[in-house]
């Protein structure tokens, strides 16, 4: 049903929104409807006001069904519901996934071991280890969506953009949800670990 799609990613960019995570109107968000259609939000609107224009119904090759515009990256949601069986794609930029992106950036990937919430991505065993890839940022976002897609190997995951943002999906919106906070818990600690271990050297 579209309207419960619709309500959902309502829901999700409401709980995005009241974090204060559409810095200066960045970020989006895409559903996928039963008929392979996609409500994706609105480009360069203010996200943390939900409207009848925060949403546009679009085809599943991305094109717009109403006169708004979406989301300039839409292709990427389109790529994503292509390869995978995701319903739900968020994309936020926050400091803590660009200064990673950043620093990690030239190993084209983060790994994380030994940490508890890696299990958000249903990673269980002490052995168990999380890679997100990170890949470059080319203005032309057909190009971006190439670089993306040799990472849509699953039903759930994420992708950093170098000095830009997340990418992740989910098989649902609580899924989806899961995934970015897990995902940006691990960010923050391990720049609050890094930070602590420069700092403890440095004593020495
Ligand atoms: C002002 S942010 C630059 C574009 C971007 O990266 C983004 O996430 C928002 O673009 P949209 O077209 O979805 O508003
Ligand atoms: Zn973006």
């Amino acid at each position: 049903m579209t309207c419960d799609t619709l309500h959902n990613l309502t829901i999700v960019k409401e709980r995005l929104a009241a974090r204060g995570l559409f810095p200066g109107t960045s970020g989006n968000l895409g559903i996928r409807n039963d008929d392979g259609t996609l409500y994706v939000t609105t480009s360069g609107v203010d996200k943390y006001i939900t409207n009848d224009r925060s949403f546009v119904h679009v085809s599943k090759e991305g094109k717009p069904l109403t006169e708004l515009k979406p989301s300039l990256e839409t292709v990427l949601h389109v790529e994503i519901f292509k390869r995978t069986k995701a319903r739900t794609s968020i994309h936020i930029h926050t400091v803590s996934n660009n200064v990673i992106s950043e620093i990690y950036g030239n190993q084209g990937k983060i790994v994380f071991r030994n940490q508890e919430l890696i299990k958000a991505f249903g990673l269980w065993h002490e052995e168990d280890v999380l890679t997100i890839p990170i890949i470059d940022n080319p203005s032309d976002v057909s190009h971006l969506a190439e670089l993306l897609v040799p990472h849509l190997t699953a039903d759930h995951g994420a992708v950093l953009i170098r000095n830009h943002g997340i990418n992740v999906w989910g098989r649902t919106s609580t899924e989806a949800m899961k995934l970015f906070e897990a995902a940006e818990f691990l960010f923050d600690y391990q720049l609050q670990l890094n930070a602590a271990q420069y700092y403890i050297k440095g004593e020495k």
